[in-house]
């Protein structure tokens, strides 16, 4: 192991499904060119969750988006490799990329409703995925949308395949959206603050499914919050991230019970306590 990955609390990257290594991100704007991340590093493990937290403006929608190769036009990766099964995406071309992004890595952002085509039902969206990234015949895409719709929990999946993405609520709009990150049993998860819109109920449930279908399908998350609460129901790791640097990274166990950089501590130490919390941490509390 190496100085740097003991600092960014990774085994090396030997054992990691993502890799991401010493990632340097500006952008160029009317006030001139500035580096917004400065050598990032963190990884994933197989079937795990890392949750990557920190205040607004630290970074972390800016890390996924370069994993994703999608940084706005603006953006620039200067430094830095991003290892997907030993692969680096940052040398990948835009058409493997599009194939990553559909076969191995499925993303799920914080706004549903901004991220599904509201001029077409959910079941000819899912079907579109499924006839880009796989072999399956027509009937078999059907088949498969619906077996999505109710492997994510939508009640009355056969009338809710012909609905439009209007017509759900939030919370069943991110099950959609989650059905469709994982019409290809991706690798990886990348999960963007997928639950800040949503009420503290619903927030719950989605959590709840996630972890469900972590466990079910071996895959694993990388998880954006800026809730301490949420990195405790979810993370086996955890990067913590403030302007644009990763401050401290290692096992979620580890990190929430003896955080070792003053900034970390700082952010437990504004996180409410499990038995005066919400209910979604009071019911983990009682469980
Ligand atoms: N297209 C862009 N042009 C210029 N600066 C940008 C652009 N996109 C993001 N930034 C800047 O990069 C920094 C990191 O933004 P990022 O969205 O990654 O933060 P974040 O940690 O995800 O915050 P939040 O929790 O609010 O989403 C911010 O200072 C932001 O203003």
């Amino acid at each position: 192991m190496t100085e740097r990955d003991r600092k960014a609390g990774t085994d090396g990257g030997s054992a990691a499904l993502l890799s991401v290594e010493g990632l340097t991100v500006g952008f160029r704007t009317a006030a001139g060119y500035a580096d917004i991340l400065h050598a990032v590093s963190f990884a994933v493990r197989p079937g795990t969750t890392t949750c990557v937290v920190g205040e607004s403006g630290s970074g972390k929608s800016v890390s996924c988006q370069a994993v994703l190769g999608l940084l706005p036009a603006n953006g620039r990766r200067t430094a830095g490799r991003i290892l997907f099964e030993g692969r680096d995406l940052a040398a990948a071309s835009e058409a493997e990329l599009e194939t990553i992004r559909g076969r191995g890595i499925g993303m799920v952002f914080q706004d549903p409703l901004g991220s599904l085509n509201p001029l077409h039902t959910v079941g000819t969206q899912l079907r579109e995925t499924l006839r880009l990234h796989t072999a399956l015949s027509e009937p078999q895409r059907q088949a498969r949308a619906l077996e999505l719709l109710r492997l994510v929990g939508i009640p009355e999946p056969e009338q809710r395949l012909a609905s439009y993405v209007h017509q759900f609520s939030g919370g069943m709009a991110q099950r959609v959206m989650i059905a469709m990150a994982l019409a290809c049993e991706p690798k990886l998860l990348i999960a963007d603050e997928p639950t800040t819109a949503l009420d503290v109920t619903i927030q719950a449930q989605i959590l709840d499914l996630l972890n469900r279908l972590k466990a079910e399908f071996g895959m694993a998350i990388l998880f954006v919050t800026h809730d301490l609460g949420v990195v405790a129901e979810m993370a086996d790791d955890v990067v913590v991230m403030r302007h644009g640097r990763v401050v401290e990274a290692g096992p979620a166990a580890r990190l929430l019970t003896a955080p070792q950089a003053p900034y970390t501590r700082e952010l437990l130490a504004a996180m409410p306590r499990l038995d005066v919390a919400a209910p979604v941490y009071r019911k983990r509390a009682a469980s």
